[in-house]
């Protein structure tokens, strides 16, 4: 790999691809899915649980492997690509971020709601201590003004982050609300700038073509949209546009697309579409990984999983209240309940 691109990918699917597949992927995966990523020339590849580090649990859902195992799997095939990882603080600890550090992940990218980097101070101090490149990854960046998303941005750079990322994590945000963010941080920090969308209203790709005219250098990607909700934008298809558009990313679009169609197609549970629910996490401002679980509610109480997402995002809920999914289902539950007995 040279340094000659114009674009570093982040691929995501074995990160933000967990989510959509109950956070099952097992070694062989990641080593199938590594490899040719590596094979590809793709810069960076983030391996952790689909919540980051240690979200493995009741809560965010199981995961079949260790990710520690899968980290170290991935690192094992990699000898061109770096290995990221993903750690939201409170989450996943310094003991985590220090462990995958000792099995050979380079690059941390600690995240935090859009509107809470204060929490990312330590991790991202103690990244740079292990000699890790570090992002500071503003989640659910349409729920802030703006000016706040930047005053957040230069907390991340205070504390040391090489790069702050812009992510839309309910795929919600329009190509002009991208413009504004990605260009207000470009004139107020001195990191690199990167983006993560999601497709859930078929915006992902347009997004992320706003974002690099503006400046971003940083784009994540998911491999045949392997990621939460109806995927992040599609790895392989943004290195033909990007290419088509003269700019560099390095990577081997054949290999790519043979990766995509050969490997991670037979991953996935279904085809990654855009469904009714993911449309509906666009359209309502809800986390991406937010689907499945609500999904799994409307199912268990017999109600309409769009009738949770939509509270959801009306009460605003954000990463990390994942309990309240039940708690909302149970309310209409009860209301659909009691209109029926009146
Ligand atoms: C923990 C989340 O899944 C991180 C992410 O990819 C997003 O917010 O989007
Ligand atoms: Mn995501």
């Amino acid at each position: 790999m040279t340094n000659n691109e114009d674009i570093l990918i982040t691929e995501v699917a074995l990160r933000d691809g967990s989510h959509a597949i109950s956070h099952q992927y097992t070694v062989d995966q990641v080593l199938k899915v590594a490899k040719a990523l590596n094979d590809a020339n793709v810069p960076y590849i983030e391996v952790s649980h689909g919540d980051g580090l240690a979200g493995s649990s009741l809560q965010y859902g199981l995961s079949r492997t260790n990710e520690m195992e899968l980290i170290e799997a991935a690192v094992s095939v990699a000898d061109k690509s770096k290995i990221a990882i993903l750690l939201l603080p409170g989450i996943g600890t310094l003991h985590d971020l220090k462990e995958a550090a000792n099995l050979g992940a380079k690059m941390a990218r600690i995240a935090t709601h859009v509107t809470e980097a204060d929490v990312a101070q330590q991790h991202i101090a103690y990244a740079k201590e292990l000699g890790m490149e570090t992002v500071g990854f503003l989640m659910m960046a349409h729920m802030a003004p703006v000016e706040k998303l930047v005053e957040q941005a230069k907390l991340m750079e205070s504390y040391g982050a090489d790069t702050v990322y812009v992510v839309d994590s309910a795929g919600y945000l329009l190509p002009e609300q991208v413009r504004e963010r990605i260009r207000a941080l470009k004139q107020s920090v001195g990191t690199k700038v990167g983006f993560h969308g999601h497709n859930n209203l078929s915006l992902a790709m347009a997004n992320t073509l706003v974002a690099i005219e503006e400046g971003a250098t940083r784009i994540d990607g998911s491999v045949r949209c392997l990621g939460a909700g109806a995927g992040n934008t599609q790895t392989e298809v943004l290195v033909a546009v990007l290419e088509r558009m003269g700019i560099q990313t390095g990577v081997d679009l054949y290999k790519m697309m043979d990766l995509a169609e050969d490997i991670v197609a037979p991953i996935l549970q279904s085809p990654q579409e855009i469904t009714k629910d993911s449309l509906t996490l666009g359209y309502a401002g809800v986390y991406s990984s937010f689907a499945l679980h609500a999904k799994r509610a409307a199912e268990k109480f017999n109600i309409d999983s769009r009738d949770i997402l939509i509270e959801l995002g009306k009460r605003k809920v954000v990463g990390g209240q994942e309990d309240m999914i039940l708690d909302v289902a149970t309310e209409i539950a009860q209301a659909k309940r009691s209109l029926v007995l009146k």
